[in-house]
């Protein structure tokens, strides 16, 4: 992965309405860590997650090592940047690998991944389609008990992956968040919070320099948004990735991010490390509330939230 740092400075980006984003600069996002965005609502964080993404219109820097995103195509940002939006759209008739699968920009032709076969791991199991054609699944899942894959697909247009790594990267993605038994279910038909970690398996499964994802525990009860708080932090130290999440709930934050950013209309009001940026008196100037930040009996610190400040 890239080694290197996400410097954001002077970036300013907004909508047909007016500019939302003003010369907004951030210290260094560092590979292998996870800043956190806090802010009210409307401050202007998915604008700039999408912003950096590619996918506004923008001014200024973001500078990957020695190149400058900003500017560049969505498709000449595909390999390096990846964006995970609040919501995965309805109405997409895939299943959660199919889903994952195209993340990986392949098409998946086989039906026969729609097929639910329930097998031990290691077993093999050779099926005759419905046109005829012989297709041997297998299990590649370690954690789950559901998830098969078939070998080899007719029509999976290979890029640089083998049809069988395609396969396996997407089991693996979804098993990392836990739902590889719902691999072969419908987008339409998965809850909130399951379609929230399908949508998430997407970002991850593709491993880019850069992963941004915007607020992917809204939906998540408070097991699962540890699973994807921890994930997240081990899979940016894994590979080296520079990851921003949009987060509403400080205390992930103060938990899991290297650094905070703390925006408030379109700029930055704090931003470093977690316990500099996310204070009584930030918080104050930033939600208008009274807060306390302070060690739990584990020693963590956590926002206690008192009212509304005068
Ligand atoms: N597509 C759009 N067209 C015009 N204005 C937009 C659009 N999307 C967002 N805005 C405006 O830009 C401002 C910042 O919105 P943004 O979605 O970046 O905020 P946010 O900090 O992510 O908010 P939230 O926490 O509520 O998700 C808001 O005033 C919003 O109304």
């Amino acid at each position: 992965m890239s080694g290197q740092s996400l410097t954001v400075s002077n970036l300013s980006a907004g909508y047909a309405r007016g500019e939302v984003l003003k010369s907004l600069s951030l210290p260094p996002c560092l590979s292998g860590t996870v800043t956190a965005i806090i802010g009210p609502n409307a401050a202007g964080k998915t604008t700039l997650l999408r912003a950096i993404a590619g996918l506004l219109p923008a001014r200024g820097e973001a500078r990957l090592g020695e190149r400058n995103l900003v500017g560049l195509r969505p498709a000449d940002l595909a390999g390096v940047v990846t964006y995970m939006p609040q919501a995965l759209p309805h109405g997409v008739a895939l299943t959660a690998i199919e889903a994952v699968v195209t993340a990986l920009r392949v098409v998946p032709s086989e039906r026969g991944l729609r097929a639910c076969l329930k097998m031990r791991q290691g077993e093999a199991k050779t099926v005759i389609s419905r046109t005829g054609a012989q297709r041997t699944f297998r299990f590649v899942s370690t954690g789950s008990a559901e998830i098969a894959v078939c070998s080899p697909p007719s029509r999976i247009y290979k890029q640089a992956l083998s049809e069988a790594e395609i396969e396996a990267k997407a089991a693996a993605a979804l098993d990392r968040l836990d739902v590889g038994h719902l691999a072969l279910r419908q987008l339409d038909e998965l809850s909130g919070g399951q379609r929230q970690l399908v949508s998430l398996a997407q970002a991850i499964v593709r491993r880019p320099a850069i992963l941004l994802l915007d607020e992917p525990t809204s939906a998540l009860d408070p097991r699962h948004q540890i699973d994807v708080m921890s994930a997240i932090h081990e899979i940016a130290a894994e590979d080296g990735m520079i990851v921003l999440v949009v987060l509403h709930d400080l205390n992930l934050a103060l938990r899991w991010a290297a650094s905070v950013a703390l925006l408030v209309d379109g700029g930055i009001l704090a931003a470093g490390a977690p316990q500099q940026a996310i204070t009584p008196q930030t918080l104050e100037r930033a939600y208008r509330i009274r807060a306390r930040v302070e060690p739990c009996s584990q020693g963590r610190l956590q926002v206690i939230y008192d009212g509304k400040a005068g």
